[in-house]
């Protein structure tokens, strides 16, 4: 599903977040946001998601203006969101019971995307019984299960630790190859921008207006991002990271103590 902003402006009350933003997002690419924080990312998703709605300019999904979310644009959120009364299982089946599937084929889905997601076995577990990987690896086959055509996704693996997160944007990728839907991801990682993104657009600090746009393309990449070494220099010096300087003296040159 294509995506189009068309001088998109966003505004709370006298602050402006986002300023006459223009971009198209082709059906299948896998774009990346990053910014300073604050800076209007999860706004611009927001409003993708029809949660939000410019204060000026449009947003269009295959031409047509958005208005209101549709379970066709889907979003995932850092924390997991799971119902905790329910079962990993029950979690999954919900979003295709909430698009009328009868109850026992959505059962039967959900336990095959959870094998998907390599948690075949922790069907019946309860969000609290399980780690916060497994959570979110949950989250994610819900989200997958009803096919959306657009994800986005709002730092999903913000709150894991480095390796968990590794291995999550594996199983993502993973995900995304297989089903092809047009992708939006904000996140503070840079390297997670460049090992999912097929573009990176980096924002200025508010209100925000891109700064640059890297062109990645769509190629299979590993975690080994050397061939990116010069991109990934490149946005973190937009980011204010001046990566000549060890991040020990950055901190201090900041002001925080060691
Ligand atoms: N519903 C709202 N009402 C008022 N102000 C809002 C609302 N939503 C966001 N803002 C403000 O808009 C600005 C941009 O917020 P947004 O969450 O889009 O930034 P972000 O780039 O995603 O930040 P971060 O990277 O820290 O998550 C912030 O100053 C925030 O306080």
């Amino acid at each position: 599903m294509k995506l189009q902003f068309e001088q998109v402006t966003k505004s709370f009350g006298d602050l402006n977040v986002i300023e006459r933003f223009d971009n198209t997002i082709v059906d299948g690419e896998i774009v990346a946001l990053v910014g300073p924080s604050g800076c209007g990312k999860s706004t611009l998703l927001h409003m993708v998601a029809g949660l939000q709605h410019p204060t000026q300019g449009t947003v269009y999904a295959e031409e047509q203006a958005i208005s209101q979310p549709a379970p066709e644009r889907t979003l995932v959120f850092q924390e997991h969101a799971l119902y905790p009364w329910m079962t990993l299982k029950e979690n999954v089946a919900l979003a295709l019971e909430f698009q009328d599937h009868p109850a026992v084929e959505s059962r039967r889905q959900a336990s095959q995307w959870l094998e998907r997601v390599k948690l075949g076995g922790f069907e019946d577990y309860y969000p609290h019984q399980v780690s916060g990987g497994m959570r979110q690896r949950c989250a994610l086959a819900r989200a997958f299960i009803a096919r959306p055509k657009v994800m986005l996704l709002d730092e999903p693996f913000g709150a894991l630790d480095a390796l968990t997160r590794m291995t999550l944007q594996s199983v993502l990728k993973e995900l995304i190859e297989a089903e092809r839907p047009t992708v939006v991801l904000v996140t503070h990682d840079v390297d997670e921008a460049l090992y999912l993104a097929d573009r990176v657009l980096v924002f200025s600090d508010r209100p925000a207006r891109v700064l640059r746009e890297f062109e990645l393309g769509h190629i299979p990449k590993t975690h080994d991002l050397l061939a990116f070494a010069d991109i990934r220099r490149e946005v973190l010096t937009l980011l204010g990271i001046d990566t000549d300087v060890p991040a020990t003296e950055q901190h201090l040159a900041k002001g925080e103590t060691a």
